[in-house]
């Protein structure tokens, strides 16, 4: 069955001959099921000779069915240094297709893994259909799910770190709830600010969802498998960073009117006045609330605030909680404007119109 590894222990007795426990403290629980490691990376769509990035491989079930898949690389970012000896046994067993590098998934720029590699696949222009033969795959630890997720999507807008070889895509595992949230459709209880930041940039994908039965030992929750596909065009033409503030601010308020969020981007003596402008001209209305707006108007919200901060160098560094901030201080700092949109877009008739989408399809 197994052409491509030689005979291993089971992932059980692996677990003995290791003596690895579940450490609480890094979230550790694993997937002992060979049927399910193998599903996630079918999902993933790993194919014959491509090349993964495995982030937390623990004991190594998602490790095995990667390489059963036929990765003709596969980087493991392992944080727990219990872990390292089962993994050099799998790397024995893989044949020089395994590297492991006993890091921090949170402080490693996976790009840089196989920047010097000569014999990596060719990139693959982000505006070509195809995507390139790489994958970045992981049950990541709940705690670090989050934080991940984010820097993730943020270097996905950047097109770097793994993303400078293309449309890489991303398969992680989530609790159920974060899972929803991240697909989550408009109008939706689950709607949040993550699943603005995920749909802009990736076309994110619920793929199947694991009971908790399935874990060792079992944590109380359900969880997710998502797919992200990166998106060839994002759905918004700010900054990552400008799109997460609005996000934020418009989400904190979620039972409130959409305009109480958006007041808070703007110091009292302003926002009414630029709060006021801002909906007007993305013809938002302002009772509505922030989980019934769609990509296309926070796409507007986020370029028409994006404009307000170019026109008032420092608002874009203004916090409401933070009582000693002022425009006139604020706009000399150095970043006193939001960082630069990172990728080009398609000019078109709309291009005179800064508030509209019109060159955007939404799918
Ligand atoms: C939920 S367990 C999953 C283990 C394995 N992938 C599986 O499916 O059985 C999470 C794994 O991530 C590792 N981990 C936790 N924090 C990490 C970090 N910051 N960087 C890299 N690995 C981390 C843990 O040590 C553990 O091996």
């Amino acid at each position: 069955m197994n052409s491509r590894l030689p005979p291993l222990p089971a992932l059980r007795d692996f677990i003995h001959m290791y003596r690895l426990r579940a450490k609480k403290i890094l979230s550790q629980n694993y997937l002992m099921d060979m049927n399910i490691t193998r599903k996630i990376a079918k999902h993933a769509k790993v194919h014959e000779n491509d090349w993964v990035i495995e982030i937390g491989p623990g004991p190594g079930g998602i490790t095995r069915a990667i390489l059963e898949a036929g990765a003709s690389r596969l980087d493991v970012v392992e944080i727990d240094n219990r872990f390292i000896p089962p993994l050099q046994h799998l790397a024995e067993a893989a044949d020089s297709r395994m590297f492991i590098h006993h890091q921090d998934a949170l402080r490693t720029e996976i790009g840089d893994i196989w920047k010097a590699e000569t014999q990596r696949p060719k990139s693959v222009d982000w505006n070509d259909s195809s995507l390139p033969p790489m994958h970045v795959i992981g049950n990541l630890p709940f705690n670090i799910a989050s934080p991940l997720i984010i820097k993730y999507l943020r270097d996905m807008s950047y097109q770097r770190g793994v993303w400078q070889y293309g449309r890489v895509p991303l398969t992680l595992t989530f609790q159920l709830e974060v899972a929803k949230r991240l697909c989550s459709p408009i109008a939706c209880d689950t709607r949040s600010r993550i699943s603005i930041m995920a749909q802009y940039v990736t076309e994110p994908k619920m793929v199947f969802q694991i009971s908790g039965s399935c874990f060792v030992p079992r944590p109380q929750v359900d969880v997710g498998v998502v797919r992200f596909v990166p998106r060839k065009t994002p759905l918004v033409k700010t900054s990552f960073e400008v799109l997460e503030k609005l996000c934020r601010q418009v989400f904190h308020y979620r039972q409130k009117y959409v305009e109480k969020g958006l007041k808070t981007l703007y110091p009292p003596e302003m926002e009414d006045e630029m709060a006021d402008e801002l909906l007007k001209k993305c013809r938002v209305d302002p009772t509505t609330t922030s989980i019934r707006l769609g990509m296309e108007q926070f796409a507007d919200l986020a370029e028409g605030y994006n404009e307000q901060c170019i026109r008032h160098p420092g608002l874009f560094l203004y916090d409401y909680t933070n009582k000693h901030h002022n425009l006139e201080s604020l706009s000399k700092e150095p970043n006193a404007l939001p960082p630069p949109v990172p990728v080009s877009y398609t000019p078109s008739e709309s291009e005179d119109s800064k508030w509209s989408l019109r060159n955007f399809k939404i799918t």
